[in-house]
């Protein structure tokens, strides 16, 4: 990979290379815009292949972050960073280490809990920097926000591409059945939605079986199930050239970032099959609102209204898709790219009058 052309091309603004020797850490952030206002994004740990795909995966997920906030109409900036390191290898010096890093950045960058570190890690890096949000306790996590988003997807999906409003006898196929998917399977059983869900743990798939009354299948049967709506959130990349082809159901609507392997390619694919597609960026940005709202002082009202602005915000990108013909993704993108770019005229705008 050439960086600065792959950046360039990204259009991202800085990536840092943050290495130290004792203690050992290597990880990336990755801030891709502050047009809006501070870069912000949760920090995922993973014992990456190489250093290309930290790198790529830092770089996808903090553009994602930038379009995230801006299709939410929140004033923050892109973010994302990603240690390179086993899980298991967790120390309290590496997370020290970690903050005394993100201190440096003074704020350019707040960070949070992302895949694979706990409410403990993110208290350990808080010792370090201020700048961190969404610890557990303060506001129950992110996690409950970004399924009642991810459940006004679905329903503003329901709307646009089954002319209905009623979820009663919806079929839903939800793969992961983690903080965020379980939420999301409640509010669609209490809504008379049928279930159908996979874990690779087979006790969160047991325990939503028993509670909800869910059917459940093995990890790789959720892709071909006669479903209407497919809901992923477990990982990224699972909307590839293998998937998109077994898919059945007619709309797509998950919390995983990343979902599209290709963006333009497997986009196109799904677009092809008539296939509706809530771009993850826009469905999932519940948490977001959450932890940014806690960092300006919790206002539920304020909080509540832009997390439904999520159900309008998709209705407008799919009617945008339909009208100019182009896929859900293109048309987010389109949208959030013109609130960037009119923020920063008004940036300039105030510069040049100064
Ligand atoms: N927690 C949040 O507020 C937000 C989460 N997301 C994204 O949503 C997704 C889910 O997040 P969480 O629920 O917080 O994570 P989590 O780690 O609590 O849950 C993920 C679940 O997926 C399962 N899983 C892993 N591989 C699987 C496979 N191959 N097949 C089936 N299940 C599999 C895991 O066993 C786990 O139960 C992630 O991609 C995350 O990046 C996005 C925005 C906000
Ligand atoms: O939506 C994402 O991918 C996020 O990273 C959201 C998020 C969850 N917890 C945080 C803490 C600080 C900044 C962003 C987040």
């Amino acid at each position: 990979m050439n960086l600065f052309d792959t950046v360039e091309e990204m259009g991202h603004e800085q990536v840092l290379f943050c290495h130290g020797k004792d203690p050992h850490i290597k990880a990336i952030i990755a801030i891709h815009d502050t047009s809006l206002g501070p870069a912000m994004g949760a920090t995922r740990m993973l014992p990456y292949v190489n250093e290309e795909a930290a790198l790529k995966d830092a770089l996808r997920l903090s553009r994602g972050m930038t379009y995230k906030a801006a299709c939410a109409n929140i004033p923050v900036g892109g973010g994302k960073a990603v240690i390179i390191a086993d899980p298991a290898d967790k120390t309290e010096e590496l997370f020290r280490a970690y903050g005394r890093f993100v201190e440096r950045l003074q704020g350019r960058f707040i960070t949070g809990q992302d895949v694979n570190l706990t409410p403990e890690n993110v208290r350990t890096i808080s010792q370090e920097t201020n700048y961190v949000v969404g610890v557990e306790e303060k506001s129950g996590g992110p996690a409950p926000i970004t399924a009642q988003g991810v459940f006004l997807g679905i329903k503003a999906a329901v709307k646009f591409h089954l002319q209905s409003e009623n979820l009663e006898g919806l079929k839903v196929a939800v793969q992961g059945l983690g903080n965020v998917g379980r939420n999301v399977c409640q509010l669609l059983h209490e809504n008379g939605a049928e279930l159908f869900v996979t874990d690779i743990s087979q006790e969160k798939a047991e325990e939503v079986k028993r509670t909800l009354g869910a059917t459940v299948v093995a990890p790789d049967e959720i892709y071909s199930l006669n479903v209407d709506v497919f809901s992923p959130c477990a990982l990224g990349g699972i909307l590839n050239s293998q998937t998109i082809h077994r898919l059945s159901a007619s709309i797509i609507a998950g919390a995983a970032n990343n979902q599209l392997a290709q963006e333009q390619i497997h986009g196109q694919m799904i677009t092809e099959k008539g296939i509706l597609y809530c771009p993850d960026y826009v469905i999932n940005a519940g948490g977001l609102i959450n932890v940014y709202n806690e960092m300006i002082g919790y206002n539920e009202e304020k909080a509540l209204k832009q997390l439904h602005n999520i159900y309008d915000t998709l209705l407008e990108i799919f009617a945008r898709a339909q009208k100019q013909e182009i896929t859900t993704n293109e048309a987010a993108k389109q949208l959030a790219e013109e609130r960037i770019m009119s923020a920063r005229k008004i940036k300039n705008q105030i510069i040049v009058s100064c």
